[in-house]
């Protein structure tokens, strides 16, 4: 059997050159090669092994993820990796580690942070990791609330130091159970970070000047133990087996710590030697820098997890029958399976099972493409900070934060979908699946909860509304609302289904949909006397308002990328009707927005599900090659449902046999606890 490809007879439908459109997903050929080039790298290399983590326990699992980041860095340095490829090798050896907060949150902060000076002394140390750091941001009470972080750097001008202190009880307002209100969550932070950038409240000569980032030591370079006045361990096991505890997420206590003043962070603001606090041309926001960075990274990560998932699911979807004709024989048959499978119904074609599949799909296409925009955004604004343009900053905050919050909720959501549209078999840990989600769920948390970052989009979209009429013109992600009252009187014009292929009609109903719920929202604001209070009574119609105008962005990007030069045979259309399927099915669900804002008739949502279903047809026979143009090796993917071979069942029995639990034919246990058991029944049956 070995060698049979299982999935051929998919693959052979395909009417797209798969090799064009891995380009297109990938970005370019150089990255395409990259990523091909060390993924395989990390697949056949047994040192990178996953398949065991579900099962480990969580010392052993903790101690094989440090062995396996302390070879993936072997390898970078003595294969002289470049910085792209050491981090494709990072994100092909697949496991959260310290090192994703040491490259994604440390070194950014310390780049984004930090004056020329200092970056010169502590870049080049976290660059070869003599030093390893983590991001020590969220409390045990406050993460949402940043301007409520309690920690406090206070500076000493005799000695020209801060002392950077933990709050306790006694200095706490909000706690009362918890002896220390200390720092929590920090991934690296438990058992490994040497170094930690610290979120505290800045005090100098009594006055409060709120938020600042430090550089503190936490562990001795010579034996790794906590310096003094340092309390941190690991926060304990979280959600799934595997999956985050990977991670040492941490807590950690300072007591009257001192670190030099020049470990104060001091881009944006200074302390001098005399104890005198600056602040520089740059807004103070720019403290929050770098969770703009992390967050743009995430919008990229989500078409990852997602695309994983779906992959999982749309081999899967075609391997799996069920029903029809049973004249092929019993589904377990292996021996016989194309013959003995020739009459059943593949699970993939049934409309149900594309109605939830395909809008996965097109989803993971649609947040690729609007990641490859995000980074282009978040690299355009940083070169504008460099030359002290700050112009678009609210609009980089309102577009990072609005697109984490859209992606990760419809990933995570995603993934939960995939395991169910897999039956059964996407329960089981080897369907890859479980681990995903559990791995991947905490990115509607992290780095800001998905609706308090809707609730900045909606702060955002307000500004907008109340400028409108100011003179200034909206420009950016937001220049629809300069025709806003265009959009708010025009109507649909589609007739026919196929209408709905036309962009610029498309455009213009998520336009008018989103500038609708913003204006009715900014109405409704204004019948309060108290903004903030209207504000928070109406922050559910808010956080709409702001999903509505992030999905516009998404859709947008996709029909931007549809302008392009996509060279390949079939790679343009096939990409045409994927955007489709994700605009129609946005639309299709959010249908009551669409209607109740008045912009389309009951009819124009009927024309759309007809055109939304005739999409599916033709994206069918091209379901294996989309997800194929992912370029994912079997390692990468972890699942056996979605194995490029497609030979699941013999894989799953093959695997089940592995389990420890089969590793003898009586379970442990038997004699002390089934034995007496059984043999008191049989005792008492014989009564
Ligand atoms: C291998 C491949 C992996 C790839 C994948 C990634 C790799 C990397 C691994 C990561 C692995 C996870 C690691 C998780 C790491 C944490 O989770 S770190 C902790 C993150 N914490 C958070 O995100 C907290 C969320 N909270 C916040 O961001 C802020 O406090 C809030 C919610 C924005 C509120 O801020 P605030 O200052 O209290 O309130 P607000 O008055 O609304 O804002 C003031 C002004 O600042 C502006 N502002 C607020 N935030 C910003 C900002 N960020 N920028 C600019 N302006 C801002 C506002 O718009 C407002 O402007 P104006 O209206 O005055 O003009
Ligand atoms: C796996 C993981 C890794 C992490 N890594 C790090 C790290 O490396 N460094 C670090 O500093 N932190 C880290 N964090 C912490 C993380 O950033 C915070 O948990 C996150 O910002 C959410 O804050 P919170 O826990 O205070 O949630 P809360 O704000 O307490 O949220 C609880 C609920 O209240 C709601 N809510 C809160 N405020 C509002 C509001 N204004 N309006 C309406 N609803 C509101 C939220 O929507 C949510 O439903 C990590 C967290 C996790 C889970």
């Amino acid at each position: 059997m070995a060698g049979v490809d299982y999935l051929a007879d998919e693959r052979n439908k395909a009417e797209f050159d798969v090799d064009s459109m891995k380009i297109v997903w990938a970005g370019s050929r150089h990255t395409f090669e990259v990523a091909d080039r060390i993924s395989k790298l990390v697949a056949n290399d047994p040192a990178f092994r996953k398949d065991d983590r579900p099962m480990l326990p969580r010392k052993e699992l903790f101690k094989n993820t440090l062995r396996k980041a302390a070879y993936a860095w072997k390898l970078i340095t003595e294969l002289r990796l470049s910085e792209e490829e050491a981090s494709k090798l990072r994100f092909f050896v697949d496991e959260p580690a310290y090192t994703d907060l040491h490259w994604g949150m440390f070194v950014p902060a310390l780049k984004g942070q930090c004056t020329d000076e200092q970056q010169s002394k502590w870049l080049p140390l976290a660059y070869k990791m003599q030093i390893i750091g983590c991001y020590a941001q969220t409390e045990l009470g406050h993460g949402s609330n940043v301007q409520g972080l309690e920690t406090t750097a206070t500076f000493d001008p005799q000695t020209d130091e801060f002392v950077i202190h933990s709050p306790t009880l006694t200095s706490s307002k909000c706690y009362h159970t918890v002896e220390v209100l200390c720092t929590w969550w920090p991934g690296g932070l438990g058992k490994v970070s040497t170094h930690a950038v610290v979120y505290a409240r800045l005090i100098t000569d009594g006055k409060d000047h709120g938020v600042h980032g430090f550089i503190v030591q936490l562990r001795s370079m010579e034996d790794h133990k906590p310096l003094p006045g340092i309390t941190v361990g690991d926060i304990g096991m979280k959600f799934g087996n595997g999956a985050y505890n990977t991670m040492d997420n941490g807590v950690l206590t300072l007591d009257h710590v001192r670190i030099p003043r020049d470990q104060m962070m001091m881009r944006v603001s200074q302390v001098t030697r005399e104890g005198k606090y600056k602040q520089s041309d740059v807004p103070r926001q720019l403290v929050y820098g770098t969770m703009v960075y992390v967050r743009q990274k995430i919008v990229a990560d989500a078409s990852c997890a997602l695309s994983k998932a779906v992959c999982i699911a749309t081999r899967y979807s075609a391997v799996r029958r069920q029903f029809g004709s049973q004249n092929g024989g019993p589904e377990t048959q292996s021996a016989h399976y194309r013959k003995s499978y020739t009459g059943l119904i593949q699970v993939i074609d049934y409309k149900t099972q594309q109605n939830r599949l395909f809008p996965l799909l097109a989803s993971a296409y649609a947040f690729r493409f609007v990641g490859e925009w995000l980074k282009w955004l978040y690299t355009d604004v940083t070169q504008r900070l460099a030359v002290n343009d700050f112009s678009t900053l609210p609009e980089a905050h309102a577009c990072t934060a609005g697109l984490k919050s859209l992606t990760t909720t419809a990933t995570a959501d995603g993934i939960e979908e995939c395991r169910k549209l897999c039956g059964g078999h996407g329960y089981l840990c080897t369907s890859g699946l479980p681990e995903l989600f559990a791995v991947y769920v905490p990115a509607c948390t992290y780095e800001g909860d998905n609706i308090v970052l809707l609730l900045q989009v909606a702060r955002f979209l307000m500004k907008t509304v109340s400028q409108i009429g100011s003179g200034k013109q909206p420009v950016g992600t937001i220049a629809y609302m300069g025709r806003v009252e265009h959009l708010l009187k025009s109507r649909c014009s589609v007739q026919r289904a196929e209408d709905w292929l036309n962009p610029s009609q498309v455009l213009e109903a998520f336009e008018a949909r989103a500038a609708r719920m913003s204006v009715s929202c900014a109405q409704n604001l204004s019948k309060f006397s108290n903004p903030e209070e209207g504000f928070a009574e109406l922050s559910a119609d808010l956080v709409e308002a702001a999903v509505a105008h992030c999905q516009l962005i998404v859709v947008s990007k996709f029909l931007d990328k549809l302008q392009q030069d996509i060279p390949g045979k079939g790679v343009k259309q096939l990409l045409q009707a994927v955007c489709g399927i994700y605009y129609l099915s946005l639309l299709h669900k959010h249908q009551g927005e669409f209607l109740a804002t008045s912009y389309i008739t009951p009819k124009q949502a009927a024309l759309a599900s007809d055109q939304l279903r005739a999409l599916y047809s033709k994206v069918r026979p091209n379901a294996i090659a989309l997800v194929d143009s992912f370029n994912y090796t079997d390692h990468f993917l972890g699942s056996i449902l979605g194995c490029y071979d497609g030979n699941v069942y013999p894989k799953l029995y093959e695997a089940a046999k592995k389990d420890p639990l089969n590793d003898t034919v009586v379970p442990d246990g038997y004699h002390e606890y089934l034995k007496p058991l059984l043999k008191q029944q049989l005792h008492s049956a014989k009564l």
